[in-house]
């Protein structure tokens, strides 16, 4: 008999209401621990919002959010933070006059802080770590250079490496890819995948070629409601998915 996944995520029947508008609608997802997932979807499908209450930003009215078992829906922002679950959201927010590896500091800071407020002790040394993220993002010597001053793609990299820095399980990537060329949405991807295994990763976006190098499950979302799930192959076979998206996807 395989052994049972590690499930990490579970996001079970969620609905979030805005003012009587259901910008999700009774959603399920689960993600195992090391799991790439893609979530697309048309414009206005709830995405965004499917990753805002994953981080507590927004609250379900309905359903429950589970990581690792313990269910987060309610929980305040922070300490799901804390828990080990991280954002990078579509506009790349880097600190543009500080360097490179000084960004990655402050995203290391900031998990830092939780480890000491949990009792753990000093934190290990960074500047170990730092250095292979940087070598990571494709950015090692670029270190020292103000991050206001980097290409918009490697702003992106810088960003994931920052969610990296924070050193948590489950990262949340909302279009990675934004705004970037053929060669660098290709970097993108092995940057991705290569990340997988020490992290789960959800990963929105809307340019096909890319997701198809992610090599991911997709799940396709419609109206705040699951639409279906399965390879690329699968998703770019599905009428559904062409009527209410693909025609429109690049
Ligand atoms: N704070 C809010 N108040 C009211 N409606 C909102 C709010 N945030 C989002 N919505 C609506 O909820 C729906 C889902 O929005 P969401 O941003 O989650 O979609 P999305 O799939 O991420 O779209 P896109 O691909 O355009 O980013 C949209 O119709 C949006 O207008």
């Amino acid at each position: 008999m395989s052994p049972l996944p590690d499930r990490l995520l579970e996001v079970d029947g969620v609905t979030v209401d805005y003012d009587g508008f259901k910008a999700l609608d009774g959603f399920s997802l689960t993600l195992d621990a090391g799991e790439i997932r893609v979530v697309i979807g048309p414009n206005g499908a709830g995405k965004s919002t499917l990753c805002d209450t994953i981080i507590g930003r927004v609250r379900p009215s309905a359903g429950r959010v589970l990581f690792r078992g313990q269910d987060i829906s309610k929980l305040p922002e922070h300490r799901i933070a804390g828990l080990g679950i991280c954002r990078k959201f579509q506009a790349p927010g880097v600190l543009a006059s500080l360097s490179v590896a000084d960004n990655l500091g402050i995203a290391a800071a900031i998990d830092k802080r939780w480890w000491r407020s949990f009792g753990f002790g000093t934190p290990p040394a960074e500047a170990e770590r730092i250095a292979v993220i940087l070598e990571r993002i494709g950015l090692a010597g670029r270190r020292d250079v103000l991050a206001g001053t980097l290409a918009h793609g490697e702003k992106q990299w810088l960003e994931i490496g920052m969610v990296v820095a924070t050193e948590a399980e489950l990262l949340l990537l909302d279009e990675p890819t934004a705004g970037m060329g053929p060669a660098e949405t290709t970097r993108t991807a092995e940057l991705i995948r290569s990340l997988a295994g020490d992290h789960s990763i959800i990963v929105i976006d809307h340019d096909m070629a890319f997701v198809e190098q992610l090599a991911a499950r997709v799940t396709v979302m419609h109206q705040g409601q699951f639409l279906m799930q399965g390879s690329i192959a699968e998703v770019r076979a599905d009428a559904r998915v062409a009527e209410v998206y693909l025609g429109r996807a690049k």
